[in-house]
């Protein structure tokens, strides 16, 4: 056992002795994470570690891929710590839709979720440096968007809270056109699935993987076509 600060984990009975480390520079992330109590330092990933597309994976695969990616980004950088990384897109008919590169790009988004049920995905990478084990999971929530109005549309536009945001929406602004289906997580859709999350902190010990283990490809794809 090290002599870092121990990571606050709530629920967990064998707290995990590593440091938690954010690896992102989200502040819906740190929000979540300081609002359930932990104790954490942030390092966010390297703006690279968010590229590469494969155009023949599914949005619960690329998340995985890329909170792996942001992960590992990290753990190259530090030598002690339990990082944690994540991704978050939108998922409808078919389409992944990431951050909106601009206003036109967010229109296009929400012009295609308007008036549709649609996926949230977050990918959560969970990386012990003193061990060298990681853990990938994907949770989807489920959502509709009511048939959004012009006048919506330019007002949420306008407002440029689209910006920097999966799917060109913040749940937690509190849009009365968004509702999430069922009883599916509502932090998965901000950027981390708390509840996860923390059954994922008490048992990392048990189930992470070795870094050395063929998973690491599987998830980290190495054909070509993927860039
Ligand atoms: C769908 C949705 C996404 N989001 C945000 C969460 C994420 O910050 C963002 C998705 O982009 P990500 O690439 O997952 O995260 P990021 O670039 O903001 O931060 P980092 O890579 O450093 O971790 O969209 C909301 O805040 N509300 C929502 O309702």
């Amino acid at each position: 056992m090290n002599d870092l600060p121990r990571a606050e984990l709530p629920g967990s009975r064998s707290p995990n002795p590593e440091s938690l480390i954010l690896a992102s520079g989200s502040p819906r992330r740190a929000q979540l994470l300081s609002a359930a109590g932990y104790e954490f330092s942030i390092q966010p990933a390297s703006d690279s570690a968010e590229c590469g597309i494969c155009s023949r994976e599914t949005a619960p695969e690329m998340v995985a891929r890329l909170a792996y990616r942001k992960a590992a980004d990290v753990v190259a950088r530090i030598d002690q710590g339990l990082v944690l990384a994540a991704d978050t897109v939108a998922s409808c008919v078919g389409s992944i839709l990431g951050k909106p590169h601009n206003r036109d790009h967010a229109e296009e988004m929400l012009r295609l979720l308007s008036g549709r049920e649609h996926d949230v995905y977050t990918g959560v990478c969970l990386w012990s440096r003193r061990n060298e084990t990681f853990q990938v999971d994907v949770v989807r929530t489920r959502l509709r968007m009511s048939e959004l109005t012009e006048e919506q549309l330019s007002e949420h536009l306008d407002s440029l809270r689209w910006e920097g945001k999966a799917g060109a929406f913040g749940f937690q602004d509190g849009n009365d056109w968004l509702t999430i289906i069922g009883n599916d997580s509502e932090s998965n859709v901000v950027g981390l699935p708390m509840e996860r999350l923390a059954e994922l902190l008490e048992n990392f010990e048990r189930k992470a993987e070795k870094i050395t283990t063929p998973t690491i490809d599987s998830i980290e794809s190495s054909d070509s076509s993927c860039s």
